[in-house]
């Protein structure tokens, strides 16, 4: 269904039918919302739909009608009850076809989806060519979408990391030993930017800046002669270095070492406050937004959510706040 359509369902009083999906990396808070997303949709009058499995879910028809009770008890849990993917069959416009076709089965009207900027990429080659209006939310633990300042799930992982770190410093102080502690995030360094500073680490290497061990080197033997015995070093997995890392603390450092790859731990967990209050307004703004201005990512930023184009964001470039990457220089072994 296109807008003009969707305008004249609207007009005559009928009622939507709205389907939510998550796709890409589940995050912490996908729940919170999806909760939120249903009732909030039966609130307003729209009957919510959920789709199975993101992408591949959407292309093999697992489509459903919403009930409260499927909501119940899920607001701390982490994860995704409706599941997500990856899906390879997503790039096949035959594919995109079917689940064009399996929509107008169910009579959906809209789409809302979370998910990362691969989805939102999937979600524009969706509407150019079917015109579905949609809402996207911005849910990933990378926080790398242009223009907006916080994803569903990105601070669910930092507790996560944040809990990791204590727990290695426990050991890492006891045995006198260097940790080099991975962070995921793709290409992303917003975890481990943000988890060095908060977590007091000596090391922060990160994709978005060019590092220096020399200048790291130098001033880790200085403070080695001054009594420090422990290193806490945070590694963004996009440099693909952490292997590396750990055999310099060994070999440059003269430090015994330990590499500990934090993975999907920081995928899950309980969400946090922050997480459970952002996701609720983030369906709030797309569902009060969807009828009279669909077809936008609804973006968190100063502190306000703001409905952007999608194509705003693709033509713009994620950058880390300055603030933050002031205070982790020293880190890097920037001067
Ligand atoms: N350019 C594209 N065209 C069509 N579909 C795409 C495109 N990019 C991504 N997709 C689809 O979107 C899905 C989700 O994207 P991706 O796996 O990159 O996760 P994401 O949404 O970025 O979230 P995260 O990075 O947190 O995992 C992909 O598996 C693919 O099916
Ligand atoms: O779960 P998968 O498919 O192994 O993907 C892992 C990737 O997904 C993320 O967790 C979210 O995009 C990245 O940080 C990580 O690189």
């Amino acid at each position: 269904m296109n807008n003009v359509k969707l305008i004249i369902k609207i007009i005559q009083g009928e009622i939507m039918n709205i389907a939510i999906l998550t796709s890409g990396g589940d995050s912490s808070g996908m729940n919170n919302a999806i909760k939120k997303f249903v009732e909030y949709s039966y609130e307003k009058g729209y009957t919510p739909y959920f789709i199975y499995r993101g992408l591949e879910g959407l292309i093999d028809g697992k489509i459903k009608k919403a009930t409260y009770k499927d909501v119940s008890g899920i607001i701390y849990r982490g994860g995704t009850i409706i599941k997500s993917s990856r899906s390879k069959r997503w790039y096949d416009k035959n594919y995109r076809k079917t689940a064009y076709e399996n929509l107008k089965k169910h009579n959906i009207d809209a789409l809302i989806i979370l998910g990362g900027d691969g989805s939102f990429r999937a979600l524009k080659v969706f509407y150019n060519e079917f015109k579905i209006p949609f809402m996207g939310i911005p849910a990933t633990i990378d926080n790398d979408i242009a223009l907006n300042e916080y994803s569903i799930g990105v601070d669910t992982a930092l507790n996560i990391i944040r809990e990791a770190v204590d727990d290695i410093r426990d050991t890492a102080s006891s045995f006198s030993r260097a940790f080099v502690i991975e962070t995921m995030g793709r290409e992303c360094g917003y975890l481990a930017l943000v988890s060095a500073i908060a977590n007091g680490a000596e090391m922060c290497l990160i994709p978005e800046v060019e590092f220096n061990l020399k200048n790291l080197k130098k001033r880790y033997l200085k403070e080695i002669k001054e009594g420090r015995d422990y290193f806490i070093a945070i590694v963004a997995e996009g440099l693909k270095i952490s292997a590396k890392i750990k055999e310099w603390f060994d070999s440059e450092i003269g430090f015994e070492s330990r590499l500990t790859v934090l993975g999907h731990i920081q995928r899950g967990g309980a969400p946090t406050v922050i997480e459970r209050l952002r996701a609720s307004e983030f369906i709030v703004n797309a569902l009060d937004n969807i009828e009279k201005t669909p077809n936008k990512i609804v973006t968190y930023y100063d502190d306000k959510f703001v409905l952007r184009d999608l194509e705003e964001i693709e033509n713009s470039t994620y950058r880390l706040d300055e603030k933050l990457l002031k205070l982790a220089y020293p880190l890097m072994g920037k001067e």
